[in-house]
């Protein structure tokens, strides 16, 4: 063989290769990826030059990899435009060279690390291998074949060698420590995860490897439904189906392709990294794209591919990029405009799906301003107003109603309060949800958890509206405030009751409030927790991360109509007729009466303590036991 050239590859750093293995050092395994990119592009470049007339073009594009487990070798092979020797000079050892230097100066300055790693390019190869060889014959007329290669210092030998295709050979002499990249498994592995959708065939030993046409690359006439349904289930297998997709093209301002899926809730939603899958001209990047779109988009699933997003900055540098920025807004658009579209031309869908989305819409309503005004028309709650379907804002989905809070409001009777009735647990509050239903009022459900959050900021949003818990206070028109008469102690029956209770209960953070309901159905006693005095223990309970619990403070409210109030009234006034000083059975009968009406109230509200609970139940049997015994 005739040498051409020995020599030194210009360097300033005296040995490269010891920091290309330890700045990158867990990433090894991207060198195949940065060899198989550099196929493709060589790949390229060829089918663009033969149609030029520049040279001969080859209709079998691909890439192959061969392993040979003898001489511990690994190399890629491709059929595209391959290099004369002045360009090996130039492109190998210049301008691979520098690119690589440059970006190992990059990475020891990036505290965050470089998102993709890219950039690294041909020299990525020695992270893996002790010797590298590369033969190459340049697709222009007359071409010689010459061997580069290099063992990892900066010497470099470029002789004539006898290749006879067209294209380029990377031999990797493998290192003792990097031999699980002889085993096919590791390497079939390896291309399916980088390389499963680049545009030209990538094969082991001949044999086909990746899928190659990424359907995101493709229009979405040319897909069916099927398409999207099956993209979803191999790329997140055993996961069932999606919700519903959106498939992201645009070329201006930057060019991006995509398809992002709504999981169905259920499935685990990942709220700190996500699981979109970053791709750059369709080469796999990375499974996080947490600095490209906004927080709230990470529970979607799929692809995002763009030449446009710079994978060789920092991560802190690229959340800060203006292009980015303005990417992720655009993903943000496109899903609202989707999220509006199908409430509009498939609304029962919409309600279907309402609660699996909810979470992500209502966080990104919070999070972001304009995202905010894209979605707030589209916000709904599950509502007691089952006629509302007849208006067009709102949805019905199998017997659950959905409305919006501008059609709420709309509804209302009293339009000087606009104040929004809702419910956060049917059963627990379902003694006072009744009472307003049975007046007529709509009552919105909510979610507990994200509400909690939700609301607050809706009201800071519209001023003029405010949302009240069924539990908070009762409406004005289920009280009967005529006057009441004067005892002859000089109190109200009110007074005294209020008196009684307070004397039972003994507790200076319940307050006790006396009023005749109106209704026969209403019950003797209820708990009542004033709207903001109930906030701030949710907050203090989501903050713990616990679900909110009965705060300390709150109301009894004891209704003086009930007949088992009127009576204990009458229990209590019967023993304060033996005077001072005489002990009464009935005194120590009326406290228990007492605290079990407040138990009763605490206990239908969820607001009992176990041990409270225990006390409940012996005491029920106590006095069942001297209701037997009176009947007897
Ligand atoms: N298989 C190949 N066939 C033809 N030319 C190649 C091949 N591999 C590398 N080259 C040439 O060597 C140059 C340097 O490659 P290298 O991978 O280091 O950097 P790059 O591909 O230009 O950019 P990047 O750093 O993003 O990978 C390429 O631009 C190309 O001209």
């Amino acid at each position: 063989m005739t040498v051409i050239e020995e020599g030194q590859i210009q360097i300033h750093t005296e040995n490269i290769f010891p920091i290309i293995k330890k700045a990158v050092y867990s990433d090894h395994e991207i060198f195949l990826r940065e060899l198989v990119s550099n196929s493709v592009d060589a790949i390229n470049k060829r089918r663009m030059a033969a149609i030029a007339g520049d040279c001969i073009g080859e209709e079998n594009a691909k890439i192959n990899i061969k392993i040979n487990r003898e001489n511990k070798t690994l190399t890629i092979s491709d059929n595209g435009i391959g290099m004369t020797s002045d360009e090996v000079k130039k492109y190998i050892n210049q301008v691979a060279f520098s690119s690589a230097e440059e970006f190992l100066e990059k990475y020891k300055q990036e505290q965050d690390g470089i998102i993709g790693h890219f950039g690294l390019g041909f020299y990525s190869s020695f992270m893996v291998a002790k010797n590298v060889e590369l033969l190459t014959k340049s697709a222009k007329e007359d071409s010689k074949a010459v061997k580069w290669s290099c063992d990892g210092s900066p010497n470099f030998s470029l002789e004539k060698t006898e290749k006879p295709e067209v294209g380029t050979d990377v031999v990797l002499h493998l290192m003792e420590e990097e031999l699980e990249y002889i085993e096919p498994t590791r390497i079939k592995t390896l291309i399916k995860k980088y390389c499963d959708f680049m545009p030209v065939e990538v094969c082991l030993e001949d044999e086909v490897i990746n899928q190659m046409n990424p359907p995101w690359r493709k229009s979405t006439q040319e897909l069916t439904e099927e398409d999207y349904i099956e993209l979803y289930k191999y790329l997140y297998p055993f996961q069932g189906e999606p919700l519903f997709w959106i498939h992201l093209n645009t070329d201006y301002p930057y060019s991006l392709q995509g398809i992002l899926f709504f999981p169905k809730i259920g499935g685990r939603a990942d709220w700190e990294n996500g699981e979109i899958k970053l791709y750059c001209n369709q080469v796999y990047v990375s499974d996080s794209v947490k600095e490209v779109v906004p927080r709230y988009l990470l529970p979607l699933r799929g692809v995002i591919d763009s030449t446009d997003i710079p994978l060789n900055v920092s991560r802190s540098a690229l959340q800060t990029d203006r292009k980015v920025r303005s990417i992720g807004n655009f993903v943000a658009k496109k899903i609202s405009d989707k999220l509006k579209t199908l409430k509009d031309e498939k609304p029962s869908f919409y309600g279907e799906i309402w609660e699996s989305v909810s979470p992500f819409i209502k966080i990104g309503a919070m999070e972001d301003d304009k995202f905010a005004n894209q979605v707030e028309d589209i916000i709904i709650f599950r509502t007691t107003n089952n006629s509302s379907a007849d208006n067009k804002d709102d949805i019905t989905y199998e017997d659950k109603s959905y409305t919006t809070i501008k059609s709420y409001l709309n509804r209302l009777e009293d339009q000087t309060k606009k104040r929004i009735l809702y419910c956060t647990d049917e059963i627990g509050q379902a003694n006072t949800l009744d009472l307003w239903k049975g007046q007529g009022a709509e009552v919105l459900m909510t979610e507990t958890l994200i509400d909690t959050q939700f609301i607050p900021w809706l009201e800071a949003r519209n001023e003029d509206i405010n949302f009240q818990r069924v539990d908070s206070e009762l409406d004005e028109n289920l009280r009967d405030d005529s006057p009441e008469i004067i005892e002859s102690d000089g109190e109200s029956k009110s007074d005294n009751i209020r008196d009684l209770m307070k004397d039972c209960i003994n507790d200076e953070k319940v307050t006790i409030q006396v009023h005749a309901l109106k209704g026969d159905n209403s019950v003797p006693a209820m708990i009542l927790l004033p709207e903001q005095m109930r906030r701030i223990n949710d907050i203090g309970a989501l903050m713990e991360q616990k679900l909110p619990g009965l705060p300390d403070h709150h109301v009894l409210l004891v209704n003086r109509s009930h007949p088992l109030v009127k009576g204990l009234a009458e229990l209590k006034a019967a023993s304060i007729l033996l005077g001072p000083g005489q002990q009464s059975t009935n005194d120590s009968l009326t406290k228990e009466i007492a605290v079990h009406l407040y138990d009763m109230a605490r206990l239908s509200v969820g607001g009992l303590e176990p041990k409270a609970i225990a006390e409940f139940q012996k005491r029920n049997a106590e006095l069942m036991g001297k209701l037997i015994s009176k009947v007897l």
